[in-house]
């Protein structure tokens, strides 16, 4: 249990590089060599090992802006899917002694025994509001004989391919379908399509009486409406969405349908592309548990899950006409007027860019799986 910040790399030398030169210099932390990604800060003050196992973090070397992480450990129930996705991970003062009832093993010891490189002992903060005023970007973390000369690393930090036009569902998501049974009664049977699914989503589904049909990225209409849904659900994923042309046009056919439908993350960026908006990418994007949005249809203000990088590009105000009829943004995010979430006026549709899941984050939104659940009764159908 016991395990200091030196304790996987010994006294050497970690190393983190960014994009535009930018180097800070720390220690190692979890497993030792050479990683890359793009560089994101979260702002969540706990819940590191959700976050560290969100497919939608593929690719992303994830910088904590809390100055202590570590202190619960990890522990065998609080995974989002079965491994960390996170290609590498940043922390300014790892906890020493983990101490949580549930903590198995530290994180450090984790983040070594899934071979994840990591760094600490670095200012944090000056780190975020260097993305924060440039911008994300491509980072390496390197340590211990992966580290050579400075010019080195940093042409093979920029020699990585940018999150821009990255096409990740495929490689997150599950290959082969598997059910999460309903939990008590059965009411209701959804598709989901796993673009990098989240273990809670099906879950707080399955709470409610929804047995819920896990397919992966590339299942096609036909497999979609082999399971006999009530309703569809296409979930959160890495990558850009204006790659993921297939989830899209299979959105498009179960609208057409008027099958009730709901998106989350990913899931919305896919709606607003069958919908007909663009999507495009935010300077530094919203990732955090701690993020004030509205749902404008009761005015109420929800402190939510966010994790996105990319969102979708709709008129504020007004209602849009769509190929798919009458679309409204439902939810827009308080601190940048971001949209949060979209609805259509004539289908049973409906997504968030956000998560209502809530894994880890403050349970505000979970209302949305009651109203999912709600455009699946009989009197909507
Ligand atoms: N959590 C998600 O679904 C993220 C969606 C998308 N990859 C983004 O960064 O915006």
């Amino acid at each position: 249990m016991r395990s200091g910040p030196m304790s996987a790399g010994g006294p050497t030398a970690a190393v983190l590089v960014l994009e535009d030169g930018r180097v800070f210099r720390g220690r190692p932390y979890g497993a030792l060599g050479e990683t890359f990604g793009e560089a994101v800060f979260s702002t969540g003050m706990t819940g590191y090992q959700e976050t560290l196992t969100d497919p939608s973090y593929d690719r992303q070397i994830v910088v904590a802006t809390a100055p202590q992480i570590g202190n619960t450990g990890w522990n065998d129930e609080d995974d989002e899917s079965g491994r960390i996705w996170v290609s590498g991970y940043v922390v300014r003062d790892p906890a020493r002694v983990p101490s949580n009832w549930r903590a198995r093993r530290s994180l450090d010891e984790e983040l070594e025994r899934q071979g994840v490189v990591g760094i600490s002992g670095i200012d944090t903060r000056a780190l975020t509001r260097h993305l924060r005023e440039r911008g994300s970007m491509r980072a390496g973390i390197f340590s211990g004989e992966a580290i050579v000369g400075e010019a080195e690393l940093l042409a093979r930090v920029q020699a990585q391919p940018q999150m821009k036009g990255a096409n990740l569902c495929e490689e997150v998501a599950t290959k082969e379908a598997y059910v999460v049974p309903a939990i008590g009664e059965k009411r209701f049977t959804v598709a989901a399509i796993d673009l990098g699914i989240k273990g809670m989503t099906p879950h707080r589904m399955a709470e409610r009486g929804i047995e819920v049909h896990v397919l992966p990225a590339t299942a096609t209409v036909e497999d979609v409406y082999a399971v006999e849904p009530d309703g569809v659900f296409f979930s959160n994923g890495p990558g850009d969405p204006e790659t993921a042309d297939h989830p899209v046009a299979v959105m498009r056919a179960v609208l057409e349908r008027g099958t009730p439908l709901f998106g989350i993350c990913f899931g919305q960026q896919i709606l607003g592309r069958a919908l007909g908006f663009g999507t495009y990418k935010l300077k530094y994007g919203h990732r955090g548990i701690n993020q004030p949005v509205q749902d404008r249809t009761t005015g109420k203000v929800e402190v939510t899950a966010h994790n996105h990088g990319f969102a979708v590009d709709a008129p504020l105000d007004g209602v849009s006409e769509t190929p798919f009829g009458r679309v409204e943004v439902s939810h827009v995010c308080l601190n940048d007027g971001v949209v949060e979430g979209l609805r259509l006026l004539d289908r049973p549709a409906f997504s968030v860019q956000y998560h209502p899941e809530a894994a880890a984050g403050p349970h505000d939104a979970a209302y949305l799986f009651d109203r999912f659940a709600s455009l699946m009764e009989p009197a909507h159908g």
